[in-house]
């Protein structure tokens, strides 16, 4: 075909109620107790072939339920790696030869799919595996992964429509090329529709792909590929590669052809694959993309001009949601005495009235903590801070892991904004609560603009517009995403583009043309008409 295609205009998924009585209700009930009722095996799918990996057997469980097995991953080898890579490499000719149009309709029609009978799997999946409410799913597996597969093809679009300005007798263009070579997608256990966009944006831009999820997202991982299957993804477009990761980016991060990284993921996981890199830089084809969102020591700053029952419930839905394993949950908050004294007691009996529990259960207002490390991580903080001097737990700060990985919404005042509480990244239902006198709001924001080496989601809550003025101010290289009057979290693709610098990663804006624009590398073309048969000058005579 030869045309200049328009795509559809990308719009937001509407999220679903889920109310009791509700048709959606009644149908994603039945599919979350197939989802739970059978066993499968979690494998790599490597050239369009589904296959275990040939390392460690590692069982994938419901964290709010751990004794129950949804499937059985394993670990990829080193020989499993050089095959995706090569499957990646054999692809990458006949993707980049296929018209954006065409590659574009594959990641249409797995929207469209998503949106439709594909909905109930995905939701069912994130919310078995990854212990996510039927709500935190619905944005996350749905409607975020929707937005981004409709928004991206709308925003390549965009990028690829511009082209230079052509004087005169030339005709200047860009072709939009891919990376020469394959990208490595590493992806988080938090996010299912992070784990999807990593592998699909530079896919989308002509790339091809080896994708590596996080073993605790393997359960809605493995129903991704097979919706981008379903929706007409050709075999070694993307490769997904099982387990943890150690032998993938061994293989992949020294390989001549490595052409980028697309990263979510722990600061400390990015610093290390980013020093692998420059290690091995030498002896790449070119100079890899590094793009990489990272942690979070997310803040909420109110002034005593703000409204203090908005304060409240941005600290219950910004810290307790998903368990806080949001890498914007709210996880220190500054308050000034006047909003604290009108609070505190709501707040406290509010927090310890929170319901976490089995997710199939629609009541419950949270599940479980990822895994046993994220567990034992959190009950060892309870046990350093508590009883020590100026440190108080006022709800919470109990952990029971006899059925599931609990830990209970959290807060913990301290005296001491310098305290870990207010700069190490738990993630996990931890809020540290800094109380100060009124007076101090600005030596306050002075002080939480850099305590924590993050910068990716923090809101300032205040009625005084002056105020709003300043410490948007103040606080302008705090937080990649920043939030008036509003918690820190809950991000949507097309409205609040997301991602912060600092310690929080390269600030690339999942979801948005910035993006994108990462996976391409542009050749500009020049053509003249009628060439010049001369090669004097006027000036020489
Ligand atoms: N900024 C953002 O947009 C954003 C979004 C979601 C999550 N996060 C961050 O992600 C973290 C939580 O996710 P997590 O616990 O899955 O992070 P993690 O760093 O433990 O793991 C991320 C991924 O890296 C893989 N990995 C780890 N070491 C590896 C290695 N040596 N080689 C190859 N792969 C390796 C893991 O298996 C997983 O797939 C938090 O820090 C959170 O703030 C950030
Ligand atoms: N869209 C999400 C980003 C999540 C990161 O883990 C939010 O803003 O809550």
């Amino acid at each position: 075909m030869d045309a200049l295609f328009t795509v559809p205009d990308a719009r937001n998924e509407p999220v679903r109620s889920y109310a009791p009585g509700s048709p959606e209700r009644a149908s994603l009930q039945t599919r979350l107790a197939e989802l739970a009722g059978e066993q499968i095996q979690l494998t790599s799918t490597i050239g369009g072939e589904q296959r275990m990996a040939g390392g460690e057997e590692l069982p994938v469980v419901q964290p709010h339920k751990h004794a129950h097995v949804l499937g059985v991953t394993a670990n990829a080898t080193t020989a499993d790696a050089r095959a995706a890579v090569q499957a990646a490499k054999d692809a990458a000719p006949m993707w980049r030869a296929l018209p954006y149009s065409e590659r574009a309709a594959i990641f249409l029609r797995a929207a469209d799919l998503l949106a439709g009978p594909w909905r109930d799997t995905l939701n069912g999946a994130t919310m078995l595996g990854q212990s996510k409410t039927v709500q935190q799913a619905e944005i996350d597996a749905a409607c975020e992964l929707i937005d981004f597969l409709r928004y991206n093809v709308a925003f390549g679009s965009q990028l690829l429509a511009d082209q230079p300005k052509s004087s005169d007798g030339i005709w200047n263009r860009f072709d939009h090329r891919p990376l020469e070579g394959f990208v490595l997608a590493i992806t988080p256990f938090n996010f299912t529709a992070i784990g999807a966009n990593l592998p699909m944006a530079p896919a989308l831009m002509g790339n091809t792909v080896v994708w590596k999820p996080s073993v605790t997202q393997q359960f809605a991982a493995h129903f991704t590929m097979r919706l981008f299957e379903a929706a007409g993804l050709p075999p070694g477009v993307i490769n997904m590669v099982t387990g943890d990761g150690l032998a993938v980016s061994e293989v992949a991060l020294a390989d001549p052809d490595f052409a980028g990284l697309h990263f979510t993921g722990s600061t400390p996981t990015f610093q290390k694959l980013w020093t692998t890199i420059g290690n091995n830089i030498s002896n790449y084809r070119g100079y890899p993309r590094i793009v990489g969102e990272t942690g979070g020591k997310d803040f909420i700053i109110a002034h005593p001009s703000a409204n203090a029952a908005a304060v409240s419930t941005a600290i219950i839905r910004g810290a307790f949601e998903y368990q806080g394993q949001k890498c914007s949950a709210a996880s220190r908050s500054y308050l000034p005495r006047s909003i604290w004294n009108a609070i505190k007691d709501d707040l406290v009996a509010t927090t310890e009235g929170l319901t976490y529990g089995d997710v199939a259960d629609f009541s419950n207002f949270g599940g479980a903590v990822i895994d046993r490390r994220a567990f034992d991580k959190h009950a060892a903080v309870f046990d350093r801070v508590r009883g020590a001097s100026g440190v108080d737990i006022l709800a919470g700060g109990t952990v029971d892991d006899s059925v599931g990985f609990f830990v209970r919404p959290t807060l913990i005042e301290s005296t001491d904004p310098t305290h870990e509480i207010f700069t190490t990244e738990y993630f996990g239902p931890i809020m540290g609560v800094h109380v100060f006198d009124d007076a101090d709001f600005e030596k306050v924001v002075k002080q939480a603009e850099n305590a924590s080496p993050y910068a990716l989601t923090g809101s300032i809550f205040a009625d005084d517009r002056r105020v709003v003025d300043w410490a948007a101010s103040e606080l302008r290289f705090s937080a990649g995403n920043f939030y008036i009057n509003d918690k820190p979290t809950g991000a949507v693709v097309g409205q609040q583009p997301f991602g912060g610098a600092r310690a929080s990663g390269t600030n690339d804006k999942a979801g948005s043309w910035h993006n994108l624009l990462r996976w391409m590398s542009p050749r500009t073309i020049k053509e003249t008409f009628v060439p010049p048969t001369d090669h004097r000058y006027p000036h020489m005579g």
